[in-house]
């Protein structure tokens, strides 16, 4: 069967550990000998990380930016103990927080909804998607420790000269603690426009919810511009799409979350997102199954990869050449969503379909019984699991069998 053209180049960040083995095989077997690809391939891994100071992070991020699509395995953050494991000449930072400052954008982690394997909330039957706005408030706050009596105060000194704004926050009668955060409306704009467009390429309705009737300006502004930018730029696609926008309060739509059956996009602030998206990745099963996609506010640039780490427990019983059972899912669908959007770039369906095809293949896979160990316990402690490697092979039969049994469109 003749390769499927793939029109434009895809930037391929390689990493660290167990998703370093998944991803050479993800690349060998089940991309490169179904598609014609020119991959732009950048070393993440942290020994090059290393070797070069850390530019080949920024060199990658830039190409990302550069080519519009980018598909990233899962590297290490280094700590101190990484440090000295690796003898590394920095505590390097973490390369998702270069990639995600560079590129902009919001943040959206979506699961991969399995039949047969349940997740821990019965009623979730459909994907919810968590939107995560990843700039500013507690993340770029001010934060002081008040030692005793006193007055905290805030100021605004306009840079146009015109009279400073002075607010007296609290006068302390002993000691305690504060807080002073941002945000820029420019970056929620763009937060609302990543959001609406997310909402648009999958075809989910858009859910913002924030505290606006205790935070009113601040929550309040995130309400309102969001509205704006709803009005002005989406609300007639979103019509034709048949999808609908609302905003609601955090706490009334963290109950309906856990009442509902998904199918929609959570707009969430930064520290509401961090939080959320960690409850109902849990929520629905495994990491392995949860997918990550950084997508730039105009829309055009996509950088995607699993939203688990290096798994390097895993990775410490393969080096001691004991089995491992790790899941691959979540990696395989960083290739995917990366080469579905190169094929809405391009214009190419044939590549949107064979990124399909792929998904469908996990999906059929771990429906018709075959999978690893974090699918198989949520199952039953009977279910039969297979290895890191078995599981790789199965989906290598599986997709050599699909390609040979349909063509391409
Ligand atoms: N996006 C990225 O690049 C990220 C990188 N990291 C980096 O990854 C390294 C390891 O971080 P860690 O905190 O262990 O987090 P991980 O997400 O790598 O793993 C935590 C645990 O979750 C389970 N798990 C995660 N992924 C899978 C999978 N695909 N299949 C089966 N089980 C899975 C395993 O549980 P069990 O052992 O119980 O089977 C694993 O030990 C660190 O160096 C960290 O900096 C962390 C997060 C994101
Ligand atoms: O960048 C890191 O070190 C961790 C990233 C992370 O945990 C995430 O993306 O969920
Ligand atoms: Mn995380």
């Amino acid at each position: 069967m003749a390769k499927i053209k793939v029109a434009g180049p895809v930037v391929e960040l390689d990493g660290d550990e167990m998703t370093r083995i998944i991803w050479q095989f993800i690349r060998n077997r089940l991309i490169l000998p179904y598609l014609d690809v020119e991959l732009k391939y950048f070393d993440l891994g942290i020994q090059q990380r290393d070797a070069t100071g850390d530019q080949v992070t920024l060199d990658a991020a830039e190409a990302v930016r550069r080519h519009g699509v980018g598909v990233k395995c899962a590297t290490i953050t280094p700590d101190e103990a990484r440090v000295e494991e690796f003898n590394l000449k920095a505590m390097y930072r973490s390369p998702n927080r270069t990639v995600r400052d560079i590129l902009g954008g919001v943040v959206f982690r979506e699961p991969v909804i399995l039949e047969n394997v349940p997740g821990l909330v019965p009623g979730w039957t459909k994907p919810i998607v968590v939107g995560r706005h990843a700039f500013g408030d507690q993340y770029r706050a001010t934060d002081l420790k008040v030692p005793g009596p006193g007055t905290l105060t805030m100021t605004y000194t306009p840079r146009d000269g015109s009279d400073p704004v002075e607010l007296e926050v609290h006068d302390f009668p002993g000691p305690g603690v504060a807080l002073a955060m941002y945000n820029h409306d420019d970056s929620i704009r763009d937060f609302a426009r990543a959001s609406f467009r997310y909402g648009l390429a999958r075809g989910y309705p858009v859910r913002l919810a924030t505290k606006n009737t205790v935070l009113k300006r601040y929550d309040g502004r995130f309400k309102d511009i969001f509205q704006e930018v709803f009005d002005a730029e989406f609300k007639a696609e979103f019509a034709r799409a048949g999808l609908t926008y609302e905003h609601r309060l955090i706490d009334d739509m963290v109950a309906s979350v856990l009442r509902g059956e998904g199918g929609y996009l959570w707009a969430c602030k930064n520290y509401d997102g961090d939080v959320q998206s960690a409850l109902v990745s849990q929520g629905f099963g495994s990491p392995g199954l949860m997918t990550s996609v950084l997508m730039s506010a105009d829309g055009r640039t996509v950088m995607s990869e699993a939203a688990h780490g290096t798994v390097t427990r895993h990775y410490r019983r393969h080096q001691q050449g004991r089995e491992t059972s790790t899941d691959p899912i979540a990696s395989v669908h960083a290739w995917t969503r990366g080469l579905a959007h190169r094929g809405r770039l391009d214009g190419t369906p044939e590549v949107i379909w064979f990124a399909g095809v792929l998904e469908q293949l996990c999906a059929e896979t771990v429906e018709g019984g075959q999978m690893t160990r974090d699918l198989a316990l949520l199952i039953s402690p009977n279910q039969p699991w297979q290895t890191t490697e078995q599981f790789l092979d199965t989906l290598d039969a599986g997709l050599q069998k699909k390609m040979a049994d349909r063509l391409a469109p």
